[in-house]
């Protein structure tokens, strides 16, 4: 449902004192009405989102959005600068499909999954007055996995997996959003007071108390979904995320601990918050039976 372009547009760049917001915000322009148009970077097909209510990009890739700017807010998504030529791309929102984290049993497989590596097909796009919804889908072996997306004041993923076999399967999945933020230092994660989980970096049962601040990594797996806020006091914003009847909330920032080419400085510039079903919450799904998973994301 595009329309053309005005040309001479001139591309739409936010800047902040520590840099740039997003690395492909050079690529959209806000004003350019609605359209959606394909383009190529780092070996990668994008699909740019243009709409007078938010901007976006989306990889074929992983079928993973890599950038979402509501009108007149900073993105509310990150993105590292570089890719690696083969393999996941850092940054948006990949889908770990259908498994989050290392292969229960194969050592040698990927981790978060092949959701993420694969081509996904795009069944349907449209705009109106509020905002876009697209639609992608992998189809793998006896699966089906649609991602819905509905861009404009807001954002809202819904992931849903079907199996076409007379077999009971197992999965485990996560909408892994990496979050755009001032800095990790200065932000603290509203919402999870009295949540329990566990916290993988030190292998042990964890109950939150109050407000999360992370302190040099955090990779935590609460036994709820529902509503969290980040409170970004950098940027005196709240990104709220609302996981619905998602199983976990799946809080993880590296810390020190290097991430393969992204900079240090990059590397403050996130918090993943992810709606996910994984570990003991994976989900069994009987023939017939639909896994889904939600995020629903806004900015007061
Ligand atoms: O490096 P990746 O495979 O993209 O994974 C990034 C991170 O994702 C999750 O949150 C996992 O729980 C972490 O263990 C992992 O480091």
């Amino acid at each position: 449902m595009g329309v053309s372009e005005p040309r001479h547009a001139r591309p739409h760049r936010v800047k902040t004192g520590e840099g740039v917001d997003h690395p492909l915000a050079d690529l959209l322009r806000p004003e350019a009405g609605q359209s959606f148009r394909w383009t190529e970077q780092q070996g990668r097909e994008l699909l740019l989102v243009e709409h007078p209510r938010c901007t976006a990009v989306f990889s074929r890739q992983g079928g993973q959005l890599l950038h979402f700017q509501p009108r007149g807010e900073r993105p509310l998504l990150w993105c590292a600068a570089r890719w690696p030529r083969i393999g996941a791309i850092r940054g948006g929102v990949p889908v770990c499909w259908p498994w989050f984290g290392r292969h229960p049993m194969e050592s040698g497989w990927p981790h978060h999954g092949w959701a993420r590596l694969s081509d996904w097909r795009l069944t349907g796009k449209e705009a109106d007055a509020t905002g876009v919804r697209l639609n992608w889908r992998l189809e793998l072996h006896d699966w089906v996995v649609e991602l819905e997306a509905e861009l404009g004041d807001e954002m809202h993923l819904r992931l849903t997996t079907r199996h076409r076999d007379s077999e009971t399967c197992v999965l485990s999945h996560a909408l892994h959003a990496y979050w755009r933020i001032s800095d990790v230092a200065r932000v603290g994660l509203l919402g999870l007071d009295g949540a329990e989980g566990r916290d993988l970096l030190v292998r042990e049962a964890c109950r939150q108390e109050g407000e999360l601040r992370i302190v040099d990594g955090c990779h935590r797996v609460f036994r709820r979904g529902g509503k969290v806020t980040i409170q970004d006091a950098g940027w005196q914003r709240r990104i709220c995320i609302d996981g619905g009847g998602n199983a976990n909330t799946v809080v993880w920032h590296p810390g020190s601990r290097p991430l393969g080419e992204v900079s240090w400085s990059e590397g403050l510039g996130f918090l993943s918050v992810q709606g996910a079903a994984c570990g003991q919450d994976g989900v069994t799904l009987v023939a017939g039976e639909e896994a889904r998973l939600s995020l629903r994301v806004w900015v007061e």
